[in-house]
């Protein structure tokens, strides 16, 4: 899998890195030359360019998809191939334009003469088999563009079995495998349903050629740089094109960056793309999932008042590095450990109010429960990992890993950071236990009912919670 970045309505594929380049290079050269480089564009081009990128740039400009007023021209970046400023860059200025007959999605597929085989398709799988099928003709009309796509990225699905043994242990890792047997057995299905002719989720699949040059940078702190517009896409044709312009202000020999995804983690960005933010602490993520037991004696009760709240049987809680937990997370995991002399705010007279009594303490035996539940679970989750945070930090720190095992590294020290986190939140929560001021205790002030001396309800002194109980309900 490529890498896919999102975009409004759309997200695009990538050629990938220049490491990758060496096979297409080599086949490309023993082919005969397409046509002679000559144009003005391409005399601006580093000579140290692979040739597939010189021929695919050619390409645009014959295509008149890059022109001379085009400000950016490929270049090797530190992260592979990317676009470089050819002069000063005004922040919001239009950097490229492509037309939509040059799009790779859906739509393109079912214009050509797959596109009935590929009717009803998942987008991923009609684009893949498309890109699979042009990649083997000759007359393509993207075969520039095809040579200069890669045949894998630093993404977790394509490592080996011993770079998978640097996550073990991580989310990441049964993400990962997940998702490869999710492609593998897609990819059966499209055998047999298909003899003869292959992020996932993506609705708006789109590969763009040219605009997929450009690379990621944290700096960029919008995603509004990707537009759908109409224009001039040819001598005399108008058409759709797909317009990039710039966020920042550059100066010529700058990058031009984007943002490709404000809210993925560095999970999913390794999933995705192949490298992480180490160094944005946000982006280090832990998916806590939660779940009403089928066998818990009040499933019913319980899941009728997680689906009135948006909320179902299993739910999952995204918890990133230095921000508070999710506003639902306590609540439901009170819902969760609700039962014994509790399970009274079950019943249906309660239904209505009971989320907002979930939302305050209920008992000090719940919150306790839940204390116990989630540092268990921390303690069993950090304890699958093979190093700890300070082992990581140390070879962060040392430098000289390589791409995979820096994102290895990065991974694994991020979701112990954020298991940290909750377990230390727990502790603390343990800690206030007894300060804590439960359902019946506010039941009580809300009726008049405490007193400086303790609870009294007509006279008669309450001393354990099931007493309250029966005095409340
Ligand atoms: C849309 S392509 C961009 C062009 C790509 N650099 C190339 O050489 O073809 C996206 C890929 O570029 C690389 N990339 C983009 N931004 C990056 C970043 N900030 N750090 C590391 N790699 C990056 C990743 O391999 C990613 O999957």
């Amino acid at each position: 899998m490529a890498s896919v970045f999102s975009l409004p309505s759309s997200s695009f594929l990538c050629p990938l890195k220049t490491k990758r380049f060496r096979t297409k290079f080599q086949s490309l050269h023993s082919s005969p030359k397409p046509f002679l480089i000559n144009s003005l564009q391409l005399k601006e081009l580093d000579p140290n360019i692979p040739e597939p990128v010189q021929t695919f740039w050619k390409w645009l400009c014959d295509e008149g998809v890059v022109s001379a007023k085009t400000p950016v021209k490929p270049e090797i970046v530190p992260e592979g191939l990317g676009l470089v400023a050819k002069r000063d860059i005004a922040k919001g200025e239009t950097v490229l334009e492509v037309p939509r007959r040059f799009w790779i999605n859906p739509d393109a597929v079912a214009d050509t003469e797959i596109g009935n085989v590929c009717t009803g398709l998942k987008p991923w799988i009609s684009v893949a088999l498309f890109l699979l099928r042009e990649k083997w003709r000759d007359d393509s009309k993207w075969k520039y563009y095809m040579a200069v796509l890669p045949e894998s990225t630093d993404s977790t699905i394509y490592w080996s079995e011993e770079e998978l043994s640097e996550i073990q242990g991580t989310q990441l890792l049964s993400t990962t495998l997940s998702v490869k047997d999710y492609v593998q057995n897609e990819f059966q299905k499209v055998e047999e349903e298909i003899k003869g002719i292959f992020s996932l989720s993506n609705q708006n699949l789109i590969l763009v050629p040219f605009a997929d040059l450009t690379n990621h940078n944290a700096r960029v702190t919008t995603e509004d740089h990707a537009h759908e517009v109409r224009g001039p896409a040819g001598l005399f044709s108008w058409d759709l094109l797909f317009s990039l312009r710039s966020p920042l202000k550059l100066k010529a020999g700058d990058q031009f960056f984007i943002q490709y995804d404000l809210n993925k983690s560095n999970a999913d960005m390794a999933l995705d793309y192949g490298f992480i933010e180490p160094s944005t602490s946000a982006r280090d993520a832990f998916t806590l999932t939660l779940e009403i037991s089928e066998s818990d004696d009040f499933y019913e009760d319980k899941l009728d008042i997680a689906e009135s709240n948006g909320l179902g049987e299993t739910a999952y809680f995204d918890i990133k590095l230095g921000q508070s937990l999710p506003p639902f997370l306590i609540p439901y995991l009170r819902l969760v450990a609700l039962s014994g002399t509790d399970a009274f705010l079950l019943e249906s007279i309660f239904r209505n109010a009971v989320w907002g009594h979930l939302e305050l303490p209920v008992s000090r035996a719940n919150e306790e429960l839940i204390c116990n539940v989630v540092r268990d679970a921390c303690k069993s989750a950090l304890s699958a990992y093979h190093t700890t945070i300070e082992e990581d930090e140390k070879l962060m720190e040392e430098g000289n890993l390589s791409s995979r095992l820096q994102i290895a590294v990065g991974i694994r020290a991020g979701e112990k950071k954020v298991l940290q986190q909750i377990d230390d939140i727990f502790r603390e929560r343990e800690l206030e236990l007894d300060e804590l001021e439960y359902y019946q205790e506010r039941r009580l002030k809300d009726l008049g009912l405490v007193g400086a001396r303790g609870y009294h309800i007509l006279g008669a002194k309450i001393k354990t919670s099931a007493d309250l109980m029966i005095c409340l309900v």
